[in-house]
């Protein structure tokens, strides 16, 4: 249904997806493989709650998520990751630059043990209150190699800036 309407990507695992119907890193898994099957891109969201980053399990919240959602033929040609702390979406507020690479690099670490080599040419996205003032260091964090833009990309004045400072990298 989705590609007869004329999609190529598709998100899955989306934090609202796991808070409101309470979809699972399992179910991620199946709807990633199945919209591949279909030939659909997949973008895979994870991200810990703010309850979580409180207690200090960001980081294993994450790679939990990731061991029990990538799909075992995961690659750069139709997959993507998106690292988006449930906290962060439309609420204004970011984690430092240097919680998102530390996230970002253990997502990196964690789909090398999944995936090999592969791994090196998959995209991951940082996404949550993404703007035009803040692009451009996100963007520039090491590992960092997108946004997945909200609130920001609904006005041209405000997803022109996002894409200026990607443009400027
Ligand atoms: O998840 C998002 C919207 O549901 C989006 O990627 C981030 O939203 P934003 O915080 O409004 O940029």
């Amino acid at each position: 249904m989705v590609k007869e309407v004329g999609a190529s990507f598709t998100i899955v695992g989306h934090s609202e997806r796991r808070a409101d119907q309470h979809e699972t890193s399992h179910d991620a898994w199946a709807k990633a493989a199945a919209a591949r099957r279909q030939g659909l891109n997949v973008i895979l969201c994870c991200g810990e709650t703010e309850a979580e980053r409180d207690a200090d399990r960001a980081e294993r919240v994450v790679q939990a998520q990731i061991e029990k959602s990538v799909p075992d033929n995961a690659d750069g040609s139709w997959f993507t990751l998106a690292y988006e702390p449930r906290w962060a979406i439309g609420t204004g507020r970011t984690p430092t630059l240097d919680e998102i690479a530390a996230i970002h690099a253990i997502a990196r670490a964690k789909l090398r043990m999944l995936i090999g080599d592969a791994a090196a040419g998959v995209r991951i996205l940082y996404g949550g209150s993404v703007t035009g003032a803040n692009a451009a260091l996100i963007l520039a964090t090491p590992n960092v190699d997108g946004a997945l833009v909200g609130g920001a990309s609904l006005t041209a004045e405000k997803f022109v800036p996002i894409i200026e400072a990607a443009a400027s990298l």
